[in-house]
């Protein structure tokens, strides 16, 4: 289905404001009660630190209301919101499908959102999904800060993430009353709220300004990367930040490693052996990720936290110390992503224990990585 967008371009003001003109207003709502939640929670305290490597599926940190921090949800959905919607009070959700396509009508218009794209709703804007079939995806929510462009650097005006290729949605509404009940979900402080009313929130007949939602086909990529010697660091590869406010540290990244051409000379071409001082979350939404070639499923998900050592597993090592460093394509077919943040995350129970999904024996996917170290090796001449 073709929906009529329009680009993000001409907006780039600093100022982040719409005014919509709309059929009847929000606030004509009976009060908002507690529902239930199931596994979306803001308490990093449930389980107890845990620094090791694993999948886990769901973690954050900070806080919404002190407006610092993230969270980051994965979400499974077989059945369309009919006469609900959703609204985050706590802040802005990039959404990252990897099965099934989204059909999301917020009070902006509708967005079409499938996997390979990734699409932002920011904070307080009412939306309803849409699917067609078993769905799949993640979700990195960050509380107090927006999602912008990175700074490009000595890279210029062009590269990475284009303006031009940020599609918006035009206006699109319903004057449509629900005498059974218009349910209005709302997050709040980490908690669910409902509210009910009798008519479509979606009564939006037209609007102007540049806090909206938007979208992003991860294919539009300008991907820029090491030509000669040496790994550049996946910051490179940084569509969306939303920053904190110390400079150059984000409260979130979102990082894709496209397929790309792997040229670096006398170079370990793989992502190298590293602890850092971020949290880095992995996800794959289609094909194999470089350094995981069969230990990491599509919708799966790793947490590498704060200084605890990762990288290839002893396969990829092994084909990569041996590899002929001629041309070759990366990550053909394939679409793995990061959630980067310098906040020290908590996993949750349900991402600990309750999901059954954790897999303890991840650190095996190292044991067998032999030495290389050979004190007589020279470059090969270039
Ligand atoms: O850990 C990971 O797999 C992500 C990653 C990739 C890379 O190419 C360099 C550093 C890094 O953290
Ligand atoms: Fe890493």
């Amino acid at each position: 289905m073709s929906l009529p967008q329009k680009t993000l371009a001409a907006q780039e003001l600093y100022l982040k404001d719409s005014w919509l003109y709309r059929i009847l207003p929000s606030v004509r709502h009976k009060p908002f009660a507690p529902v239930e939640q199931g596994a979306l929670t803001h308490n990093w305290d449930e389980a107890e630190p845990e620094p090791n490597q694993g999948l886990h599926t769901l973690c954050g940190a900070g806080d919404a209301r002190s407006r610092n921090g993230l969270a980051i949800h994965v979400y499974t959905c077989n059945t369309s919101m009919i006469d609900r919607c959703f609204n985050n009070s706590d802040g802005d959700f990039l959404i990252v499908p990897q099965l099934g396509v989204l059909l999301i009508t917020t009070e902006f218009g509708k967005m079409m959102v499938e996997p390979n794209e990734t699409c932002v709703v920011q904070q307080g804007m009412r939306f309803s999904v849409e699917v067609f079939g078993e769905t799949r995806g993640y979700i990195l929510e960050v509380f107090g800060a927006h999602f912008e462009l990175p700074d490009l650097g000595p890279i210029g005006a062009n590269g990475l993430a284009n303006p031009r290729d940020f599609l918006v949605p035009t206006a699109w509404y319903e004057d449509r009353k629900v005498p059974s009940g218009y349910t209005v979900i709302n997050k709040y402080q980490g908690k669910m709220f409902a509210a009910q009313q009798d008519f479509s929130p979606f009564n939006v007949v037209a609007w102007h300004g540049n806090y909206t939602p938007y979208k992003y086909n991860l294919t539009n990529f300008m991907v820029i990367n090491c030509v000669e010697f040496d790994h550049a660091d996946p910051s490179i590869f940084t569509v969306l930040t939303a920053k904190s406010t110390r400079p150059g540290v984000a409260i979130a990244d979102f990082v894709i490693f496209p397929p790309r051409w792997g040229v670096a000379n006398n170079t370990f071409r793989p992502p190298y052996y590293h602890r850092n001082c971020m949290s880095e979350f992995m996800g794959l939404i289609k094909g194999h990720y470089e350094a995981k070639a069969e230990g990491f499923q599509p919708g799966g998900g790793s947490l590498h936290s704060i200084m605890t050592p990762h990288g290839p597993d002893a396969d990829c090592f092994e084909k990569a110390s041996q590899a002929d460093l001629k041309p070759e394509r990366v990550a053909d077919g394939t679409m793995a992503f990061m959630f980067e943040s310098s906040f020290s995350m908590a996993v949750t129970k349900w991402g600990l224990d309750t999901c059954k999904r954790l897999d303890k024996n991840y650190y095996k996917c190292w044991e067998p990585i032999k030495s290389h170290f050979n004190p007589n090796w020279k470059p090969s001449s270039k």
